[in-house]
C-alpha cells in the first residue's frame, strides 16, 4: 500500500498575498516528477504503462522550461542599453506570448505590444530585449493583468524612460477547452506609465498598435 499523502490542509502554509518576484527555491525536478506520477494515479491512469512511463520526467522538464521566468530577473535581460539620442517612441508589436494561467495551470497565449518613450538622453535598449522581458514574466504561473503591469514596471524601473505602454491580447485555454468553453474570446489588458498616460501620446501608441 502506498503511503497516504498528507491532506491539503496539512500541507498548506500561511496564506500570502504578495507575489514573489523570484522563485522561492530552486527547481526540484524529482519532486515535480513525483507529483506528476501522483496526478496520473489520481486521474485513474496507470503511470507504469508503456506510453506514460517517461511522462513524469518529460512533464517535469517541460515545467522547468515553461516556468523558467521564475529564476530570471528583468535586470539580467535588459542589460544592453545604448545612448542613441533617440527620444521618440519605440514600439515592438506582436511579440508572441505563451504563459500559464495560475488558476488552472493551462496555457494562455497571444501577443504583446511593448512601447516606450526613451529618457531625455535617449537611452534605449536592444529590441530583442523587450521580447526577452516579456518572456521573463510570461514563463511563470500568471494572470494576464499582473504580467502586463510587471512588464511595464520593470521597464520603467530599469530603463527609466519617460513613459511605457504594454498591451497584451490573449486567448485563455481555461476559457476555451473547459469551463465556459468559449474558444476565440480574447482578453486585452494594458498598462500605461509616465508620459504615455498623456492622451495624445497614448492615442498615437494605440493607433500604431491597432493598425495592421
Ligand atoms: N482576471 C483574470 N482572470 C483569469 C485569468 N486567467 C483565468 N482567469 C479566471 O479565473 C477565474 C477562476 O475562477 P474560479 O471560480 O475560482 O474557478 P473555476 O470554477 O474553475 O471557474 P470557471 O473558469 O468559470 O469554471 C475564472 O473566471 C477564470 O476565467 C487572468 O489572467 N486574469
Ligand atoms: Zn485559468
Amino acid at each position: 500500500m502506498a503511503e497516504p499523502l498528507p491532506s491539503m490542509a496539512e500541507q498548506r502554509g500561511p496564506r500570502r498575498t504578495d507575489v514573489p518576484d523570484q522563485a522561492l527555491r530552486p527547481f526540484d525536478e524529482a519532486r515535480a516528477e513525483a507529483a506528476v506520477r501522483e496526478l496520473l494515479i489520481a486521474i485513474g491512469e496507470d503511470p507504469d504503462r508503456e506510453g506514460l512511463r517517461d511522462t513524469p520526467r518529460r512533464v517535469a522538464r517541460a515545467y522547468r522550461e515553461m516556468f523558467a521566468g521564475l529564476w530570471q530577473r528583468p535586470e539580467d535581460v535588459l542589460t544592453t542599453t545604448f545612448d542613441l539620442g533617440h527620444d521618440e517612441m519605440v514600439l515592438v508589436k506582436d511579440i508572441e506570448v505563451f504563459s500559464m494561467c495560475e488558476h488552472h495551470l493551462v496555457p494562455f497565449h497571444g501577443v504583446a505590444h511593448v512601447g516606450y518613450v526613451p529618457s531625455e538622453e535617449g537611452r534605449i535598449t536592444g529590441l530583442s530585449k523587450l521580447a526577452r522581458l516579456v518572456e521573463v514574466y510570461a514563463r511563470r504561473p500568471q494572470v494576464q493583468e499582473r504580467m502586463t503591469s510587471q512588464i511595464a514596471d520593470a521597464l520603467m524601473r530599469i530603463l527609466q524612460p519617460r513613459g511605457v505602454i504594454v498591451v497584451i491580447e490573449c486567448e485563455h485555454l481555461c476559457m476555451s477547452m473547459r469551463g465556459i468553453r468559449k474558444p476565440g474570446s480574447k482578453t486585452i489588458t494594458s498598462a500605461v506609465r509616465g508620459q504615455l498616460r498623456d492622451p495624445a501620446t497614448r492615442a498615437e501608441a494605440m493607433s500604431l498598435i491597432l493598425e495592421n
